[in-house]
């Protein structure tokens, strides 16, 4: 049916425009484009079918160079499901038919179809989608997709879109399906690959990713966890003890020597540079250039420049711990509470408002702390703002355990950094951290904005102070 959709003019510029509207109303675009983006067709390839369903794989090139991916389902008898419509993309009339045209991920009975497909790999209309699985578990991930009982989407505030799959063995998977598709390897994949080769057990368990090709290149389209069933995630357990003044220092300071692992892990699994005074003030112009930018995006942050940009001028004085591969989006709801393993992290993929290219390269650890230091932050003015409960004294013990234990471990682990070196740089990250968060708010969660804004008047107060010192 695609073929016959692609291969006319009409139509294809007809699905190509609702696929376009239908890209811009969902949560992962919110914050890419503000006009509906003009799309073409960079390959597509046909999955799986059963019945009442042909589900395919669609891959999209925009004019400004974005790439999205879009699994598509439709169906061949007219049948339509409760609460498919909302997953509807466009309607098509063929020489075959009248068909409805869905993202795959929201028709429940596409979706086992789906995520089996991709781990077997498919090939087609400029499309080829090639599986990479974990040797050692491959075998077992093949038999138990073949035995699908249940699938779930996720819902929530997703940069991609991820399926939830219960196999007739018991295991459980979860496939993120990356919407927005970068050239070469994604760091999601590459780092949960380089952790889980260290034998870190802080990521869950990782299988293999899947890798396209189409016109436009070769990007990583999925990856395949083991789900964590009824785990709840730190920022939810951070907003209840904050809530309840509830001492948080246990947990921070268990989440402090996780960190410190993953970082020395990713010290020695990938390539590390030492913070040369040269490479120190590259990366101090290359925050001064994204905080202006952040002013030019949200004027109201023009205040805080003048302060900041001290800050950052600073900073170069102090030593610095070399560079290295990070998280880069670390926040509180990046990281999940195991029973079995304790702190478990997400989402290796960098800030979603980073230039790809800027975020597979080494970094400073210290912005992945100051991500956690900004999200406990994060959870006391939330608290605040929402319930009128001042937490900031919870806030201010749970940082200081977090960082405490952050630095014991990662000096037990030879990681190179004076304690006193590296609080200050924190507080440059979190500087940074905080203007991304406002610009991220702005688009995102307008009422949120407050948070961020505060936190910049007090990492500016403070900045002050002590240069007056
Ligand atoms: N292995 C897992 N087990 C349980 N829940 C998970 C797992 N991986 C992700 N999640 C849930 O899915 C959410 C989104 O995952 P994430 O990797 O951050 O996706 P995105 O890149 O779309 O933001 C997480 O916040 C978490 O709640
Ligand atoms: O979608 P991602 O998880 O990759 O991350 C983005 O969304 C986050 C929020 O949904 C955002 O984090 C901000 O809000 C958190 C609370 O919801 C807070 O803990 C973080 O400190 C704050 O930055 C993140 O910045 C953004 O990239």
């Amino acid at each position: 049916m695609l073929s016959i959709v692609f291969s006319d003019h009409f139509r294809r510029d007809s699905f190509l425009e609702d696929a376009a509207r239908f890209i811009m109303g969902q949560r992962w675009c919110s914050n890419s484009h503000r006009e509906a983006p003009e799309l073409q067709i960079a390959g597509w390839t046909r999955l799986a079918e059963d019945e009442h369903l042909v589900v395919s794989f669609v891959t999209l090139g925009a004019t400004d160079g974005a790439r999205f991916a879009l699994p598509v389902a439709w169906n061949k008898d007219g049948r339509v499901e409760e609460g498919e419509l909302e997953n509807l993309i466009t309607h098509v009339d063929t020489p075959v038919g009248s068909h409805n045209v869905y993202d795959a991920t929201g028709i429940d009975r596409a979706r086992a179809l789906l995520a089996r497909a991709l781990i077997e790999g498919a090939s087609g209309e400029g499309l080829t989608l090639t599986p990479h699985l974990c040797e050692a578990t491959a075998q077992t991930v093949r038999a138990d997709l073949q035995a699908i009982t249940t699938t779930e989407r996720l819902v929530g505030e997703q940069s991609n879109t991820s399926l939830i799959i219960h196999t007739e063995s018991g295991n459980e998977y979860i496939i993120k399906i990356f919407r927005h598709l970068h050239e070469g390897t994604n760091p999601d994949a590459e780092l949960q690959e380089a952790l889980q080769a260290e034998g870190n057990t802080q990521i869950p368990e990782f299988f293999g990713y899947v890798s396209g090709t189409d016109a436009l290149g070769g990007s990583d389209i999925a990856i395949l966890n083991r789900f964590l069933p009824d785990v709840q995630d730190a920022w939810r357990e951070a907003l209840i003890a904050a809530a309840q003044g509830i001492d948080f220092a246990g947990q921070a300071s268990d989440l402090g020597t996780s960190l410190a692992q993953i970082h020395t892990d990713l010290a020695r699994a990938l390539p590390t540079e030492r913070a040369s005074t040269n490479a120190r003030a590259l990366t101090l112009e290359s925050i001064k250039r994204r905080f202006a930018h952040h002013v030019e995006a949200l004027p109201v942050l023009e205040s805080f420049a003048e302060a900041a940009n001290e800050v950052f001028t600073r900073a170069l004085r102090v030593e610095w711990p070399p560079f290295q591969r990070i998280h880069g989006d670390l926040h509180l709801g990046q990281v999940l509470n195991s029973p079995t393993k304790g702190w478990v992290f997400l989402d290796f993929e960098g800030e979603p408002l980073r230039p790809m290219a800027e975020r597979v390269t080494a970094d400073s650890p210290c912005r992945d702390v100051a991500g956690i230091l900004r999200s406990i932050d994060y959870a006391a003015a939330y608290v605040e703002l929402n319930e009128g409960i001042d937490a900031r004294e919870w806030a201010g013990t749970a940082r200081e355990a977090f960082i405490e234990a952050y630095l014991a471990e990662r000096s037990a682990r030879g990681g190179e950094g004076s304690a006193e070196d590296l609080r200050s740089l924190f507080r440059v990250f979190e500087l940074d951290k905080a203007a991304y968060e406002a610009v991220y708010e702005a688009q995102n969660r307008p009422e949120w904005l407050p948070i961020p804004l505060t936190a910049l008047e007090e990492l500016t107060a403070t900045a002050h102070t002590t240069l007056q010192e």
